[in-house]
């Protein structure tokens, strides 16, 4: 590969290579325009579609939220009311998609439902459709209807596929989806079988309006990567399930739980966040970011209401004390301070789920029921004006070796 002559924009880490700068897991890179989501990354903000998180966590919902993530604006009564209609109707399963999740019971949740979405996409006659016109190179307003009408599905099922993981890893009877409660409400019904305490669906709504979209992380930059092959919406999505698990990415919330269950105890904190200054010493699960040089704002949120929640249901494992205790060292240490290293929204994220009787295993399929709304605003976006991503690397090995025969070797 030639030396480039692109200015890249980038403040971050670039590696020196023979063919020219390499910016190390693309840090700044920028990979499109966007209307979904901003992030000062500076001063701690976060906005969906111009709208302040905080307005959003304080005075809309989940579903409110996803109709103005997916359509770019808030709806109207009746159009949020048809909206809310068509999620409800969308719930069920194809009974392929509930025999492989079942397969899967004993595996953790997030390789069932990255296999779950794929095979709900392989029955979705819709998607069946829409991958025919792809193949002849058709996008056009009809075909548009019929991604919107899969990204609505996508939003609707994933509830569903976890919920039913977590009933058959149990051993339990599914419980099937009701049309009378909210998106959050209906999930923890499907999943504990009785209606929710009022505080707990309140948590869960949170939990997915302060998850719904973040610009291009890893996962949703899989996505894009995905759908530029003119691979289809829930292709893209169970790629994306497979990037949003990893620990350094949608992971840490259930790394993060996990640490302070070990610790168990408030003055363990220090040794934790000490750890994690040391060269090679494991990294401290739900602080830091890529972008966010500050507070994460989303963190700052559900640690008021996960503070509210012990408030009310208690702290009998220390979870929340161990937390406050460990953001204590990590705001104090000049290891963090002089990074810029920070709580993120996978600090306090898992706290009141696991309170709520909700497994750690679940907290990132969890993330991934909020989320999934942002990887499909994004896919339809990059649709718009779609070009394959194809890199390069630099290669840094020799070339023209002499074949030696396998008994020569
Ligand atoms: C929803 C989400 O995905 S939010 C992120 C969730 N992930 C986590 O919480 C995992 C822990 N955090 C991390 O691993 C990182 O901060 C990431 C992956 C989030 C961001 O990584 P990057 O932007 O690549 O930052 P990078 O790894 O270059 O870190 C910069 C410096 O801070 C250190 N650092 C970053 N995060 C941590 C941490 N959690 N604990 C200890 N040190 C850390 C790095 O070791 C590096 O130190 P150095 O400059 O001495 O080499
Ligand atoms: O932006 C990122 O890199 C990770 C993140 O916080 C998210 O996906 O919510």
């Amino acid at each position: 590969m030639s030396e480039q002559t692109v200015q890249i924009r980038t403040s971050g880490k670039v590696l020196q290579s023979p063919c020219g700068p390499i910016v190390h897991g693309l840090e700044d890179v920028l990979i499109k325009n966007t209307t979904i989501s901003d992030i000062d990354g500076e001063k701690g903000i976060l906005w969906y579609r111009g709208y302040r998180i905080e307005d959003l966590a304080k005075f809309s919902n989940y579903e409110e939220v996803s109709f103005l993530v997916l359509y770019g604006r808030l709806p109207t009564r009746s159009e949020l009311k048809e909206y809310e209609r068509r999620l409800k109707s969308s719930r069920d399963l194809h009974p392929a998609t509930v025999e492989v999740i079942r397969a899967l019971a004993k595996a953790h949740p997030m390789f069932a439902l990255e296999a779950a979405v794929a095979a709900e996409g392989a029955y979705d006659e819709d998607n069946q459709k829409l991958i025919e016109a792809l193949r002849v190179g058709r996008y056009k307003a009809e075909e548009k209807e019929l991604a919107y009408r899969i990204a609505e599905k996508l939003i609707a099922k994933l509830p569903t596929m976890v919920a039913y993981h977590y009933r058959f890893s149990k051993g339990l009877e599914l419980v099937r989806p009701r049309d009378d409660l909210s998106h959050a409400a209906n999930f923890l019904y499907m999943m504990f079988g009785k209606e929710p305490d009022p505080l707990a669906a309140k948590g869960i709504d949170l939990y997915l309006i302060l998850h719904a979209d973040h610009e291009v992380p890893a996962s949703t930059f899989t996505a894009h990567v995905v759908v530029s092959t003119l691979s289809d919406l829930y292709s893209s999505v169970a790629a994306a399930i497979a990037a949003l698990k990893g620990p350094l990415h949608g992971g840490a919330n259930e790394m993060a739980v996990r640490n302070y269950l070990e610790i168990g105890d408030p003055s363990k904190a220090k040794e934790l966040v000490e750890a994690a200054t040391k060269p090679g010493g494991p990294k401290l699960m739900g602080v830091g970011h890529r972008v966010y040089k500050a507070y994460d704002p989303r963190a700052r949120i559900f640690k008021e209401f996960s503070r509210d929640y012990v408030a009310k249901f208690g702290d009998p494992k220390n979870l929340f004390a161990v937390a406050s205790a460990i953001e204590h060292e990590v705001l104090n240490n000049p290891y963090f301070q002089q990074r810029k290293l920070y709580p993120n929204v996978d600090f306090w994220s898992g706290i009141a789920f696991y309170y709520m009787g909700v497994p750690y295993e679940y907290f990132t399929p969890i993330f991934a029921v909020s989320r999934v709304v942002g990887w499909v605003a994004h896919i339809l976006e990059y649709w718009e004006n779609n070009r394959i991503f194809r890199p390069r690397a630099c290669y840094a090995g020799p070339h023209d070796l002499q074949y030696i025969p396998i008994d020569q070797r």
